[in-house]
């Protein structure tokens, strides 16, 4: 870490809260980056140039934001906070920055305007979800900051503890890159975790819409029960991916003749790979909900 450079940014960001009386909120995952070699890193990690329409989610006082519009064309900022926004935008007023489309949402609840590059420190509480969300649209880049354990779990080798629903679900749709791990003195307030940078690429030959909202479906009832068999986690989470009562659903499983189906039932989720997944996600929707 550049002490001169870090120690700046920590000044600058320290008397921004303290000035607008802000105590940071934890359950919101405010750990703000107060390391400019880091910050400067993971923007250049985004390769932006000005024709880039960048996505951020969880802004906070702009320490990215501000950087990124400086070389983007627009930067679509969502914090959910608004004290931090109305911090934000007062600060973006200040710089004479126009080209940031602030919005004070949860980045859950609202459908994103178009964009091409995503670049955030994410709030940790709300990884999963909103990496899944990220799925369902396109985009050339991500860069995005995980905590460290997230990241391991994002390319999660096939019968190890990091083989999870979330590999599996990027496994089909993004390369995922660890680039560097940033550690919690890099945060205020300093956080328990360490992070990691991660770059998402999207997949040229991805898989149809169609496939993949089943394969979704399979993956999320699956991975509720990773040490089962196939068979018993799919008729315990079978809310997840068919209306039939439990004694119907072991009927029909029970009437299946393919032998190479039969053997991936018996087989535990964590050794399935996401191709056998999608293999028997596609033959067992026909068969339950045909
Ligand atoms: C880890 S901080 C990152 C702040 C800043 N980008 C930085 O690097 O210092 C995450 C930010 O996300 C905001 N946030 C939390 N949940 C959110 C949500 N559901 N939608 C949008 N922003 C959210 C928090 O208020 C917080 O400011």
């Amino acid at each position: 870490m550049n002490s001169e450079n870090s120690i700046s940014l920590s000044k600058t960001t320290k008397s921004i809260l303290n000035q607008n009386g802000i105590k940071l909120n934890k359950n919101l995952g405010q750990n703000y980056l107060i390391d400019k070699n880091k910050r400067d890193q993971i923007i250049n990690f985004g390769n932006i140039n000005e024709n880039d329409v960048i996505l951020e989610i969880g802004t906070g006082i702009g320490t990215l934001t501000i950087e990124l519009a400086k070389k983007a064309k627009k930067v679509i900022a969502i914090e959910q906070d608004k004290n931090i926004c109305d911090i934000l935008a007062k600060r973006l007023k200040e710089e004479k920055i126009d080209n940031v489309e602030l919005l004070n949402e949860d980045a859950l609840n609202i459908e994103f305007p178009k964009f091409n590059k995503i670049i955030s420190n994410l709030p940790y509480q709300i990884s999963s979800p909103i990496t899944f969300k990220f799925l369902e649209y396109d985009f050339d880049l991500a860069i995005l900051m995980y905590q460290k354990e997230f990241a391991d779990r994002m390319n999660g080798e096939v019968g190890t503890k990091n083989y999870s629903r979330l590999s599996a679900m990027l496994h089909f749709k993004c390369d995922v890159k660890k680039l560097t791990d940033v550690s919690s003195e890099s945060f205020i307030p300093k956080p328990k975790i360490d992070s990691t940078v991660v770059k998402l690429t999207p997949k040229k030959n991805k898989i149809s819409l169609e496939d993949f909202k089943i394969y979704s479906k399979f993956t999320k009832a699956l991975f509720q029960h990773r040490n089962k068999k196939i068979r018993n986690a799919l008729i315990d989470s079978r809310h997840i991916i068919t209306n039939l009562d439990k004694k119907e659903m072991k009927k029909c499983m029970n009437e299946i003749e393919d032998e190479k189906l039969n053997n991936y039932l018996k087989k535990r989720v964590v050794v399935v790979t996401p191709e056998e997944i999608l293999f028997l996600s596609k033959d067992l929707n026909s068969i339950l909900n045909g």
